[in-house]
């Protein structure tokens, strides 16, 4: 289904779901496309050609059905079954992800926790307990789990992926600043607050080279036609 479409488009319908949900919950049934290009933080010619690759071009003076186009993007990103998660490294960022309960209403849960260390294992976090990482490919096939998150340190991410793919797990999300190789048919995704931050970075950089005064002139050349 839908094998042609864009990545990018892919990346933004999260978005547009996440601005359909807000809309619905205020009460409203319909938006305009520039409507939702605003609540979405993109613009509405982009939005229109994203969602003409659903086959949705809403309708002329009333705009987009909000609940139907809900529907409609579900089904594309494959959320109408319920995923699965198992999260490996329950350090402080594991710890904070597992404590975050906005995932079930996006279509989620963390369903099993691992680690490595001893001292980790047998922690309760919510409903949970930390097991051992050698219970991966055990619970993973019990609990039909397709998609791992890795928050261990970046020189434990390759085998931890190694082990997930091992157990079955066909999605990875990866926290640990490092590549990881995996066999095809096995999709990967990657967060790094630090390299959004360095695009920051750059931007705020450039900022500050435009506002620099333009350099002086040498007395007598001439500055211009
Ligand atoms: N992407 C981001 O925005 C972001 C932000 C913060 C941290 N991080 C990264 O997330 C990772 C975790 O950071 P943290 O601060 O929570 O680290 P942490 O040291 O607090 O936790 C790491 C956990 O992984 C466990 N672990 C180590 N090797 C393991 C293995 N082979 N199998 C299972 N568990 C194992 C450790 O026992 C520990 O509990 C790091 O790679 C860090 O760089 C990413």
């Amino acid at each position: 289904m839908f094998p042609d479409l864009p990545e990018a488009t892919v990346a933004r319908l999260p978005e547009y779901l996440r601005a359909l949900h807000g809309l619905a919950q205020d009460g409203h049934d319909t938006v305009s496309s520039e409507g939702l290009a605003t609540a979405a933080g993109v613009n509405s010619a982009k939005l229109r050609k994203d969602l003409s690759h659903l086959g949705s071009y809403g309708t002329r003076g009333v705009g987009y059905d909000v609940a139907l186009l809900i529907t409609q993007i579900e089904a594309v990103l494959g959320l109408t079954k319920h995923r699965k998660v198992a999260l490996v490294g329950i350090g402080n960022l594991g710890h904070a992800l597992a404590g975050y309960g906005g995932f079930a209403s996006r279509g989620f849960s963390v369903a099993a926790l691992f680690d490595a260390e001893r001292s980790q294992i047998g922690e309760r976090i919510g409903t949970l307990v930390v097991r051992h990482i050698d219970e991966l490919a055990e619970v993973v096939a019990a609990e039909g789990i397709s998609i791992g998150v890795i928050a261990t340190p970046a020189r434990a991410a390759q085998q931890v992926a190694d082990q997930l793919v091992g157990a079955g797990v066909t999605s990875i999300l990866n926290f640990a600043p490092c590549v990881l190789n995996v066999p095809s048919g096995v999709d990967v995704r990657k967060v790094d607050l630090a390299v959004e931050m360095q695009i920051l970075s750059f931007h705020e950089h450039r900022k500050a080279l435009t506002a620099l005064p333009a350099p002086e002139q040498p007395a007598g050349e001439a500055t211009g036609s």
